[in-house]
């Protein structure tokens, strides 16, 4: 700074005998403004994450593991209109809804997006989005492949895609089979399904591997990728 533009020009102590208010009051005074207590980084938005990936590779066990390890996540509730597996509750793993019913969701615009997903109807309620960020909280979408096309396409850049894979083909098919939730038509259909989907992995911001036992690993990974986002200078603000 230049002479001419310093305020009054006060005597600074020397730092090596200097108390240290003293000399912080003596920098204010120099500076001609006192030293503000605000934070300098912006405030980190809410983030929108899509988490997709093919059938079995371990969505749903990756974002159980992050609500548990992180807060401040909401993981939106997706409706369905697929009947309820073992295990699964309503209103935890997803709306479970009629046919009828999800229709009429359509109908009022309250899903982002929604599509018919091996015979039933899955959609991604708007609401729920919109009152979660306005909390501060991060979003987590589970959308299969074809979602999350749907989604690049309403979000664009503002939300941040993450595509989960298996190490491998043939440990895809085992964890699926593993599952034992499908009949053995379901089971081949996915199957081949799932070796088209590989070709969509350009169209996300960053990949995971699933491997076997190394659940763990795959969470911390994301959460690096979510902690790198909300670092971002630049971080748009997803609209809903
Ligand atoms: N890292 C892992 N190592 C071993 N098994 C795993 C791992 N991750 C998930 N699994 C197992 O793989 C099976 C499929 O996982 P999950 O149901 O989470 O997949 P998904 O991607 O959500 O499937 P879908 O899209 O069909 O609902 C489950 O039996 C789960 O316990």
């Amino acid at each position: 700074m230049s002479s001419s533009r310093r305020p009054a020009a006060v005597p600074i102590p020397a730092v090596e005998t200097a108390d240290r208010m003293e000399l912080y009051r003596a920098l204010e005074t120099s500076l001609g403004s006192s030293f503000s207590s605000e934070p300098l980084a912006p405030a980190p938005k809410p983030l929108i994450m899509v988490i997709s990936g093919p059938s079995g590779v371990g969505k749903d066990c990756l974002i159980k593991r992050l609500r548990e390890v992180r807060e401040n996540i909401h993981f939106v509730v997706t409706a369905t209109s697929r009947s309820i597996r073992e295990g699964e509750v309503d209103g935890k793993d997803y709306f479970f809804v009629s046919k009828q019913d999800f229709l009429t969701m359509v109908e009022n615009d309250e899903l982002l997006e929604y599509a018919l997903v091996y015979g039933d109807y899955k959609g991604i309620p708007k609401q729920q989005i919109r009152d979660y960020m306005a909390k501060g909280y991060d979003i987590v979408l589970r959308v299969d492949i074809q979602g999350a096309a749907t989604l690049r396409k309403i979000l664009g850049d503002s939300a941040v895609f993450v595509f989960l894979v298996a190490e491998s083909e043939s440990e895809l098919v085992m964890r699926l089979i593993g599952r034992k939730t499908e009949t053995k038509e379901a089971l081949l259909v996915r199957v081949a399904t799932a070796r088209e989907e590989l070709r969509q992995i350009k169209n996300f911001d960053y990949v995971i591997v699933n491997a076997e036992g190394k659940l763990e690993s795959c969470v911390k990974t994301l959460e690096s990728i979510i902690d790198a986002e909300k670092a971002k200078v630049w971080q748009k603000r997803p609209m809903v």
